[in-house]
């Protein structure tokens, strides 16, 4: 096998960190920046200053500001934008991108409309099998994965030798990915997360404490992993690093977006508010509450928490309602 060249395309927090850590491995990478001044801020300082100021990107991270030299020699290529814009900019890349190379997703999130998870839109409009796909999950905070805070991540695609190559090529001294071939449960868990962490910000803006946190969390996995029996994924794997490690970091985090997010609706902030506070970074779990409801009523699952996220999102709902609604439901039993 030849020597791997991994190009990073979106230089977020997440593309940016994800580029240091392939650096680090000893992985050769290039990272895509969409805005030329990013990409020459990182060539000639070595830094991100929009998304990662501070830290000092390694020697061996190239930047770019032009996909064809991103793409060149590229024989993996991770997609690090934001769920509802990756089928678009992927299209303007696809012609690009060598048949063969492996196409690795790092969004977390449902693609409104199709309903689709983002290796699904990777399958359709590259046009390449599922085996070709992988995803990168877990309990990935950019910024203390940035300062090297040591973290484990999972690896998943449905064909195990490639998710060990991938695994090899991000393996660091503070990043210890795991392999999973349960791409759907990875992927459902992943985008679900952002939308109960939407809630647990909220009960945070409303002054509730942990109690109330380790409900949201736990009734969230439950509702979780219910959409994930009916779509196929294995239920061990929201026990894992993709379920229960990523949940508690994003729900319990001040540095998660989503949290942040729904804190600040639960502090009584429009969501017109909390998006300018935003300063551009997404908060997934906003959109995602509204594919990954859709999704559930399609299959007939009962998502009560993202229900109610999605009306305070999207139908002008008062958070300081949620309690009553979702505490008020018909009692039941928990399995
Ligand atoms: N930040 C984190 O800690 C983690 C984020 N993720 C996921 O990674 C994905 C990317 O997130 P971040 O890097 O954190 O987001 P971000 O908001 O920090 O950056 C997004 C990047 O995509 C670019 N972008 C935005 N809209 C675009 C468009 N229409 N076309 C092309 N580029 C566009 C931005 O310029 C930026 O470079 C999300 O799905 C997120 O859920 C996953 C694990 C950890
Ligand atoms: O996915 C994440 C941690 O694993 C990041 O969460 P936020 O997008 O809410 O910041």
């Amino acid at each position: 096998m030849g020597e791997m060249r991994v190009a990073v395309f979106g230089a977020g927090s997440w593309g940016t960190t994800f580029a240091k850590v392939l650096a680090d491995a000893g992985t050769d990478v290039v990272l895509w920046a969409r805005r030329r001044e990013v990409s020459e801020a990182i060539e000639e300082r070595r830094e991100n200053p929009d998304y990662l100021p501070g830290v000092t990107l390694p020697e061996r991270l190239v930047s770019t500001s032009d996909p064809r030299r991103a793409l060149d020699g590229a024989t993996d290529v991770v997609l690090a934008v934001p769920s509802q814009s990756l089928r678009h900019n992927l299209t303007a890349w696809r012609g690009l991108i060598d048949p063969s190379a492996t196409l690795i997703s790092l969004a977390k999130g449902v693609e409104l409309g199709t309903l689709k998870r983002m290796s699904e839109v990777v399958v359709e409009v590259m046009g390449v099998a599922e085996q070709q796909v992988a995803v990168v999950t877990g309990p990935n905070l950019a910024k203390e994965i940035a300062a090297e805070q040591p973290t484990a991540a999972v690896v998943a695609c449905v064909d195990h030798d490639r998710a060990v190559t991938v695994q090899q090529a991000c393996t660091t001294g503070y990043f210890r990915p795991y392999t999973n071939t349960d791409v759907i449960g990875c992927e459902l868990a992943g985008a679900c997360k952002n939308v109960i962490a939407l809630s647990c910000g909220m009960a945070a803006g409303l002054g509730f404490g942990d109690n109330t946190l380790a409900t949201l969390i736990t009734r969230g996995l439950a509702e979780t992993a219910r959409l994930g029996e009916v779509l196929g994924a294995d239920p061990m794997t929201f026990s894992g690093l993709a379920g229960l490690g990523d949940l508690v970091a994003t729900c319990s985090s001040p540095l998660s977006r989503n949290r942040s997010f729904g804190a600040r609706l639960g502090r009584g902030e429009s969501v017109a508010q909390a998006q300018a506070a935003a300063q551009g970074q997404v908060a997934e779990g906003v959109k995602s509450c509204s594919s990954i409801r859709a999704l559930a009523m399609r299959h007939g699952v009962e998502m009560p928490i993202t229900e109610v996220v999605h009306r305070v999102c999207h139908d002008g709902f008062d958070p300081r309602e949620m309690a009553g609604e979702l505490i008020g439901r018909k009692t039941k039993p928990e399995r």
